[in-house]
């Protein structure tokens, strides 16, 4: 059992949680995005182009590893929902993550990453924890949760990220003191290999529940809250001079205006994102960029971190199913 802080990257808006994991021997740490939404742990490493390894940023030298070894002929590629990609070899290596120690973990060392992940100069890779049938490597490995699950006293893990401050991941127990209420669990079905639950209905500030069953995935990876347009033009129509802005291509409002609430019903539990969460960045000095945008084509919603900072969840591979509960 085990917890590791989540500290936001970016913090004025909170654009990913990077926790520090330690790989190799002697140990090489390094800030790792964990995405519930996508199945490899890859890294910036001593084989990516020094021009895409942005200056300070920690990167995996297996040649500084007495445990690392290579997985001979496997190989790996990753594209993101927003575009971004990467690619390389594999090794295994010693990795831990708080106190949990995996011996030989797949550990996918980046050959190729895409702009938006050389511009990124915080994170130095991903950890995913999404079902392992999302596993990207050929031939396909474990994902460090299916590693470390049979020596965890639950198997499950907790995500309690928060707003411009560290949260925490824990592994195999919940910490009852990090959140409020009871918790609410509905079933997951990893459809797509992802944390896959249905939503009874949702409210905007203090209407009525509008009950509408919304398939959702639970994504740490991603930061926006992205919803169906009907309910996208329904929230910003409560936001007096918001906005979409094509040039942003997203939903802008006033940045003196608290938005309304987002509330969204697991069961018949209400789960709270307060209005005071939207605000994803400011794009102007009055306009800011809402935290609650259309998921577009997606055939699901996704519940990125402007729904996750306000709420304590529980992935649980068991059933499987999620619980939340409001904090
Ligand atoms: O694919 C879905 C799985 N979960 C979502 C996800 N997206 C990223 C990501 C992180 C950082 C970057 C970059 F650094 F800015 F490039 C890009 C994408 N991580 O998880 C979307």
């Amino acid at each position: 059992r085990d917890t590791v802080v989540a500290t936001p990257a970016y913090s004025y808006y909170d654009k990913e949680y990077l926790c520090a994991v330690k790989i190799g021997t002697p140990p090489q740490t390094l800030p790792l995005d964990f995405d519930t939404g996508s199945a490899d742990l890859w890294v910036f490493s001593s084989e990516t182009p020094s021009s895409s390894v942005s200056m300070g940023k920690a990167i995996y030298n297996p040649k500084n590893s007495s445990t690392a070894k290579l997985v001979t002929g496997a190989t790996w590629a990753l594209t993101y929902g927003d575009g971004s990609s990467s690619s390389g070899d594999v090794y295994t290596d010693n990795v831990t993550i708080g106190g949990l120690n995996v011996a030989a973990q797949a550990v996918e060392s980046a050959q190729k990453v895409s702009s938006q992940f050389a511009g990124d100069t915080a994170l130095s890779g991903l950890l995913g924890l999404a079902f392992g049938t999302a596993n990207q490597v050929k031939p396909a490995v474990k994902t460090f949760f299916d590693n470390i699950r049979p020596a965890l006293p639950l198997p499950i893990f907790t995500v309690n990220l928060k707003k411009g401050a560290p949260g925490s991941y824990n592994f195999g127990y919940i910490d009852t003191t990090q959140y409020t209420g009871a918790l609410t669990y509905t079933p997951v079905t990893p459809r797509y290999s992802l944390w896959e639950f249905g939503i009874s209905g949702f409210s905007i500030g203090t209407a009525i529940k509008n009950s509408t069953v919304i398939d959702a995935v639970a994504d740490t990876g991603t930061s926006l809250l992205l919803l169906p347009l009907s309910i996208v033009k329904a929230y910003y129509a409560q936001i007096a001079g918001s906005s979409y802005s094509t040039n942003y291509g997203a939903y802008v409002y006033p940045c003196n205006i608290t938005p309304p609430d987002f509330n969204f019903y697991i069961g018949t539990a209400k789960q709270v994102v307060p209005g005071r969460y939207m605000n994803y960045g400011y794009i102007s000095n009055t306009q800011c960029y809402g935290g609650i945008q259309s998921q577009g084509t997606l055939m699901f919603s996704l519940f990125g971190d402007i729904a996750l900072k306000a709420q304590f969840v529980v992935f649980d591979a068991s059933v499987p199913r999620i619980g939340w509960a409001n904090k």
